[in-house]
């Protein structure tokens, strides 16, 4: 068995680096910047009025000074004339200030009567009005690698960019093991359960940019696994689950070793988690993840995210760690790191008491995995301990 640190770094490791494409701008959320993208123009384009209000010669602005009001700026249609001594402009969010150096009063500051403006209020320091460029200037950088997020969407937008070069999707074939699976919307038999694992890990994986495939269920017999592991073909990433233990009818090991897979590691000090293996298989990265739903789970999470997230060009680096205070005492740790269901609320995190790792009704209400080191001593109730936010 090895520490959990070093089954990442082996994952890490294999984990192959995938090609990019350019996919519409509406498509790129949630994806990752395959390189630099440089604004096509600079935002606001022109010196732009923030407020509904009058724009004044700054020399001019005091209170009680009075104008004549000669025309009128809106966001999409500029004042054209030239403004003199004087006089001003009525003047709209948005709309370009005229070249010079303008302030503008918002309307609640005015008094007007026909064409005629008074300074009634005292207007403060703000000139409200934008800078051209403010935001951004044209041949501004944004930085690959990146996650592009919703509001980096609208960001490219406004700097003119409607196509976007972004890694291509992780292509992962998940295939399940075990005679006992129907899917879900058949009738199982007697002895026959629901393959879930398959489905909460295609949410978990797409959910970080995957393109995850759930391949047909493998029975437990040599040639079935096989038939599985040839419609996967193509894929970046292999997921077998179950039949990664030591049982009679495990036999993901045995038929991947025979296909060719070169194994990097098998088991890990690790609760729950430990049957995990990993190899490469042809081209692809290939993971068994143990059977118990709650065990597939957490190795998603802990181990096969991480690799999603490196596949497509991020930082390779563990899951990210956070800290909160024992809401009640907890036991000592045995000989594997311990991945405990939890929920943290208000700062404090509490352990849920059954860790049995075929609950999913405990980890569906869980939103944290408390991470007990290697022989953590028994911890007392507001001690720091650190978790990671499912
Ligand atoms: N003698 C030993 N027995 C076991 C050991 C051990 O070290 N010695 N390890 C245990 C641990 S820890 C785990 S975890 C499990 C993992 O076993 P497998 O990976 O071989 O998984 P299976 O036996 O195929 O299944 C376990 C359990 O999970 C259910 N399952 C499997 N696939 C799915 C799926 N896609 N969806 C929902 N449920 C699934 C399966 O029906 C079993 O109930 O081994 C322990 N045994
Ligand atoms: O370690 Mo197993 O993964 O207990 O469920």
């Amino acid at each position: 068995m090895i520490p959990v640190a070093e089954a990442l770094d082996h994952l890490f490791s294999l984990t192959p680096q995938l090609g990019a494409e350019t996919v519409p701008l509406v498509q790129a959320v949630g994806r990752v910047l395959a390189e630099d993208v440089t604004a096509q123009r600079t935002q606001p384009p022109f010196a732009a009025s923030a407020m509904d209000g009058y724009a004044v010669h700054r020399g001019e602005m005091q209170i009680g000074a009075q104008f004549d009001v000669i025309g009128e700026a809106a966001a999409g249609s500029g004042f054209k004339g030239v403004v003199g001594k004087g006089q001003a402009i009525r003047i709209f969010t948005g709309a370009p200030v005229p070249e010079g150096d303008f302030f503008v009063v918002i309307q609640e500051d005015i008094d007007r009567e026909g064409d005629r403006i008074t300074i009634a209020r005292d207007p403060g320091q703000g000139d409200n009005i934008r800078p051209a460029g403010g935001d951004f200037k044209i041949g501004d950088v944004i930085a690959a690698p990146r996650l592009v997020s919703p509001s980096d969407i609208a960001l490219l937008a406004s700097m003119n960019i409607s196509a976007v070069p972004v890694i291509r999707r992780p292509d992962i074939a998940l295939i399940s093991t075990g005679d006992e699976l129907v899917m879900p919307g058949e009738t199982p038999g007697p002895d026959q359960i629901i393959a879930s694992n398959t489905f909460g890990l295609k949410a978990l994986l797409d959910q970080h940019g995957a393109l995850t495939r759930i391949l047909p269920i493998a029975r437990d017999d040599v040639d079935s696994l096989k038939t599985a592991f040839a419609l996967a073909e193509g894929a970046d990433l292999v997921v077998t689950i179950g039949g990664a233990s030591v049982g009679d009818h495990d036999l993901v090991a045995p038929v991947s070793a025979e296909l060719g897979m070169e194994r990097s590691f098998y088991k890990i000090a690790m609760r729950p988690g430990k049957p995990l293996m990993a190899g490469r298989m042809g081209q692809a990265m290939m993971v068994g993840l143990p059977g118990n739903p709650v065990s597939a789970m957490v190795c998603g999470a802990i181990f096969l995210v991480p690799v999603v997230q490196a596949m497509q060009g991020l930082p390779a680096t563990a899951p990210t760690r956070k800290t909160a205070r024992l809401a009640t005492p907890i036991g000592a740790n045995g000989p594997r790191e311990h991945y405990m269901r939890a929920r943290v609320e208000a700062g404090e995190i509490t352990v849920f008491d059954n860790q049995d790792s075929s609950l999913l009704t405990v980890l569906s209400a869980a939103n944290a995995l408390l991470v007990r080191p290697v022989r953590d001593p028994a911890r007392s109730a507001g001690e720091e301990m650190e978790f990671i936010p499912l």
